[in-house]
């Protein structure tokens, strides 16, 4: 890998043998920015072990630190100590400013409800074309005055809050899960319990699960239908001060376990297992239907690749993964439909419209659908890859480089939202260090 003069390009090289090695990624940025949330609203002190140190998280920290909330940073971001606010938020005004963090916006948002005073959040220009309407709707119902001032109902988003009065509400599942995730790390600190009537059919549900379990860690409690369509949270239980142990990062870990299975390499994650909080490792079980092998440790999962074939798969829990598993589908024979991911047009970027069009240009036949496409793997051949600002494209069409010769990766720095090292890790990794 080198890289191209006077840009923020990088040049890949084409990999000698097969990618054989063992890495831990960093820590889980759905998790971090949970447990961040849960801490700053505890009763007591927590510390945060294994987090992650990004753009996401980095948002994160400086909004919760501008609403009065204490946190310090310590081991190169690893290691969080929260000085926990026992849910009274000590700022009375603040703007926070979450560049493109989804997580951010969306949990801060419900967070500041519980708050007494005016709150704005805002982001970069994308971030004002990503959907919050939703969660607005769902807080109003729920007795709080805010407003999504953007455009298309978006951020900006402007709270008045007078505490988060609570009670019963509906709310939209089928364009984030992140509105959920928000509103119920929030409703253990509402005036009355909260029920949830979920409506549409819930994207992400993996994501959901995560919520409710970090918040069980902190003391608080959710009980969810067993098809997510209600979920109830008592304003009885409250969270608590936590030595909480974050695991790596289990999206970042599908660009390793990929570039294992196109070059018939084995490589081992460390620090995550098939008991995982995170939905994302079953991302391997689309590598296995594809021809790879996966092993599960108990603290370890190791993708060993070999003659891979397409799939036709659902990935509506793992939609973070549909960029990796596309660049995989490009060496694989046959094609690969991935369905029920209309859901990533709301992200980064339009992932369908994008991904379509960078494996396009890589010599691949893509069929873009309403809800995901079909990648038809062609004659390959190098490219200069676009990444729209979106850190999964970046990360995604690096391995398409280890295959094939001349693949450039442009803005490589857009990895610095989840994964500002990726770039060192994999040449790590591929060197076998
Ligand atoms: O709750 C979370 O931590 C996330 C939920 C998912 O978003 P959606 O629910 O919008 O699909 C995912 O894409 C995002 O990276 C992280
Ligand atoms: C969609 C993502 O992030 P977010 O929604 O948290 O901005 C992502 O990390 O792929």
């Amino acid at each position: 890998m080198s890289r191209v003069p006077e840009t923020d390009a990088i040049e890949m090289t084409p990999v000698a043998g097969p990618v054989k090695g063992s890495i831990r990624p960093p820590g889980s940025k759905s998790i971090t920015n949970r447990a961040l949330i849960c801490a700053a609203l505890a009763e007591g002190s927590s510390t945060l072990r294994g987090a992650l140190e990004s753009e996401d998280t980095q948002v994160m920290i400086a909004a919760l630190k501008q609403l009065g909330i204490g946190v310090e940073v310590s081991d190169r971001g690893r290691t969080l100590r929260v000085n926990g606010c026992g849910g009274k938020i000590p700022a009375k005004a603040a703007e926070l400013f979450v560049a493109n963090s989804g997580t951010s916006m969306r949990f801060l948002t419900a967070m500041a409800t519980i708050g007494q005073g005016v709150y704005k959040l805002d982001g970069i220009a994308r971030m004002r074309e990503r959907p919050i309407g939703d969660l607005v709707d769902s807080l109003r119902q729920l007795g709080v005055q805010l407003e999504a001032a953007g455009a298309n109902h978006c951020p900006p988003v402007v709270v008045n809050a007078a505490g988060l009065p609570g009670g019963v509400t509906s709310i939209r599942g089928d364009v984030s899960s992140q509105f959920l995730s928000g509103l119920l790390m929030a409703a253990p600190y509402a005036q009355q319990s909260i029920t949830l009537n979920v409506s549409g059919t819930l994207v992400s549900i993996p994501y959901v699960d995560m919520t409710i379990k970090v918040m069980e860690s902190f003391g608080g409690q959710a009980t969810a239908a067993p098809d997510h369509s209600r979920i109830e949270v008592s304003n009885a239980k409250r969270y608590r001060g936590l030595d909480y142990a974050i695991e790596p990062d289990a999206s970042a870990a599908s660009y390793f376990f990929a570039g294992a299975a196109i070059t018939g390499g084995r490589v081992t994650v460390e620090g995550l297992s098939r008991k995982s909080l995170q939905g994302d490792v079953e991302f391997c079980d689309c590598l296995a239907q594809m021809g790879a092998s996966v092993e599960y440790g108990p603290d370890s999962i190791t993708v060993q690749g070999s003659k891979l074939h397409g799939i036709d798969v659902d990935m509506n829990g793992i939609s973070d993964t549909v960029q990796t598993l596309s660049v995989v589908a490009l060496f694989a024979e046959g094609p690969t439909r991935m369905r029920n991911v209309a859901h990533i047009r709301h992200k980064e970027t339009d992932r369908i419209g994008a991904t379509a069009c960078e494996l396009r240009k890589l010599g691949a036949n893509a069929n873009e659908y309403d809800d995901g496409l079909e990648v038809i793997p062609g004659p390959l051949h190098g490219a200069a890859i676009d990444t729209y600002n979106d850190h999964r494209m970046a990360m995604s069409f690096a391995l398409a480089g280890l295959r094939i010769p001349g693949v450039t990766i442009r803005d490589r720095a857009c990895t610095s939202k989840t994964y500002p090292d990726y770039f060192e890790d994999l040449a790590r990794l591929i060197a076998g260090a």
